[in-house]
């Protein structure tokens, strides 16, 4: 596997660091920071899935995506606020809008359209390695920030979450194996994504949340992410007692979205 040419995670993590920088050059961290704390009130991510979860629903957190590395482009035209309120008509708890740019085609500007189209609460899906991402993100409507822990270090982990938290925003840590779990127990924040997608090979599991979720502690969300597409994938992981979904591709290629939402999780 390791033939030295760096994995797709690893180039996208590079890139995110000039980008910061450049970014950095545009507006100041003093700037982004003060903007940051003059925005209007986050819409409460984990929550929003919480009350799904004891109404006994499924919580499904939507994605919006225009293209992916692993999949190349998944939808064009791209109306990510068409999407929004498709998705919110058909059941959806929270939104995820990827606004990278390079490698997955998005862009802030999607978030805020998305946003701006709905009630519903949205996570910013992007690599953060930086604090200036945490307050660029506030900016950018983010009611929730990622943290895959396959790209920081557990300290990196615990500031940028405190950073969120400070911010109002919550934060979902998310893991692909047993030690990057450990990691994310470090951090103090209910929400933990266990992705079946490997970033690295790009394969794909369920099992990695049927052996993940057993280790995860009491007081924790776990939410399932990639390679849901099927009402058995759904119902293999709701006999397990997890009831949160991050689902993107087979939403992307339906022409309704939401109306494929509905079907997957809520049989119309
Ligand atoms: O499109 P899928 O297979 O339904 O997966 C959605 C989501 O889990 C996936 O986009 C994702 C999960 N973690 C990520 C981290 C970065 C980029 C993308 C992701």
């Amino acid at each position: 596997m390791n033939d030295g040419t760096p994995t797709v995670l690893k180039r996208i993590v590079a890139r995110k660091h000039e980008e910061v920088a450049e970014r950095q050059r545009r507006l100041s961290f003093e700037d982004c920071r003060s903007e940051a704390r003059e925005q209007p009130a986050t819409r409460g991510f984990a929550a929003a899935l919480q009350r799904r979860i004891d109404a006994g629903d499924p919580a499904v957190i939507a994605e919006i995506k225009r293209a992916s590395p692993s999949a190349g482009v998944l939808r064009d035209p791209y109306d990510p606020a068409a999407i929004a309120r498709d998705y919110e008509a058909h059941g959806a708890a929270c939104l995820s809008v990827l606004t990278d740019r390079d490698f997955f085609q998005g862009g802030e500007a999607d978030l805020l359209a998305a946003r701006e189209a709905c009630t519903l609460p949205v996570l910013r899906k992007d690599f953060m390695v930086d604090e200036y991402q945490i307050h660029e993100s506030r900016i950018a409507g983010a009611d929730c920030i990622l943290l895959i822990a396959a790209c920081l270090s557990v300290n990196q982990m615990q500031a940028l979450a405190g950073t969120a938290r400070e911010l109002g925003m919550d934060v979902l840590v998310e893991v692909h194996n047993e030690a990057e779990l450990d990691q994310a127990l470090q951090v103090d924040s209910p929400l933990l994504g266990i992705n079946n997608r490997d970033l690295h090979t790009f394969e794909v599991s369920l099992d990695t949340t049927r052996t993940l979720h057993q280790r995860v502690p009491d007081g924790r969300l776990t939410i399932t992410e990639s390679g849901i597409h099927t009402r058995k994938d759904v119902d293999a992981m709701r006999e397990r007692g997890i009831h949160a979904f991050l689902v993107g591709e087979s939403f992307m290629r339906a022409g309704s979205p939401g109306y494929r939402l509905g079907e997957l999780f809520f049989s119309i």
